[in-house]
């Protein structure tokens, strides 16, 4: 397949290369990948594994046709007394109104019209967003949006052109997220595994679990499925290459560039 791209200039190790910018211009409809499970899943390594083996990593945002953000970023500002609580541990970041979920619905409209947007920088350490930061998202030509609940609200979901849910056992799960929250989002062992019982698992179970439903491709096992994250590259390839097409004209605008 790659062999017939013959303007490409990028190469990774499944030898898929991208060619120029499809979409360099702002107003093109980006292909949108939503990419759901639950905490410490592996959605943010199956996103940077897709990033990498389409060799979009270490790339100026000139170049770079993919490009991946968090629905945590998108955590709702809290009030001083949920502020109080959030210290102790005592704050539910694993309900879907833990979110500006507005704010991600327009963010995603916005992304999906071509525009150029600022999304908020999140601060695991303080629970809460960091003041005057963002970071601009440049239209691209497939957008991945990762998230515990990114396909909880239906007028949301709707918008994604591919939904993906990495389906990772609970024992794996948490035996990552220990580890992770100690070492980088500034948690001690008890704060993580009460967080764990009283919210996240709960949450987990209510909300999360049965949007597996709605998800195009399930990924047992996350990062560790090489196969599954190769068809999933092939398929958006194809996609991009206007060998796919789908319902939302990024196939006729794909035809129509080659
Ligand atoms: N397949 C894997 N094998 C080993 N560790 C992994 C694997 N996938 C993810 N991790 C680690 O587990 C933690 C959570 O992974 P991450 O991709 O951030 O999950 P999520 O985005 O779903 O919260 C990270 O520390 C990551 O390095
Ligand atoms: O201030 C916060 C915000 C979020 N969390 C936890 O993060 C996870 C979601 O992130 P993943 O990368 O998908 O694990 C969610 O389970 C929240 O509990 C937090 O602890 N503090």
């Amino acid at each position: 397949m790659a062999e017939n791209v013959s303007e490409s200039h990028k190469a990774n190790d499944m030898g898929i290369r991208f060619g120029s910018k499809i979409n360099d211009v702002e107003g093109k409809t980006p292909f949108l990948i939503g990419v759901a499970g639950g905490t410490a899943s592996g959605k943010s390594t199956v996103c940077k594994r897709i990033m990498e083996k389409l060799g979009q990593v270490d790339m100026d945002h000139t170049e770079r046709q993919v490009v991946c953000i968090s629905q945590d970023s998108f955590y709702r500002e809290l009030t001083p007394a949920e502020k109080a609580k959030a210290e102790k541990g005592l704050f539910n970041f694993d309900h879907p109104d833990a979110f500006n979920n507005d704010l991600i619905l327009h963010t995603v409209q916005d992304i999906l019209a071509g525009k150029k947007c600022e999304i908020p920088v999140y601060d695991y350490r303080t629970n809460s967003r960091c003041d005057n930061q963002f970071t601009t998202i440049y239209p691209a030509d497939v957008v991945l949006f990762e998230g515990i609940l990114v396909f909880y609200f239906p007028e949301i979901r709707e918008l994604f052109h591919m939904k993906l849910f990495v389906d990772t056992d609970s024992d794996t799960r948490l035996a990552r997220r220990v580890p992770r929250d100690i070492k980088e989002r500034g948690r001690d062992l008890d704060q993580v595994l009460n967080q764990y019982m009283y919210f996240v698992k709960p949450a987990f179970e209510e909300f999360c679990s049965p949007t597996k439903k709605y998800a195009d491709v399930i990924i047992p096992r996350g990062a560790d499925n090489t196969v599954a994250i190769d068809l999933i590259v092939h398929h958006i390839w194809d996609i991009l290459h206007g060998a796919v097409s789908h319902k939302f004209g990024l196939g006729a605008m794909s035809n129509s560039s080659c």
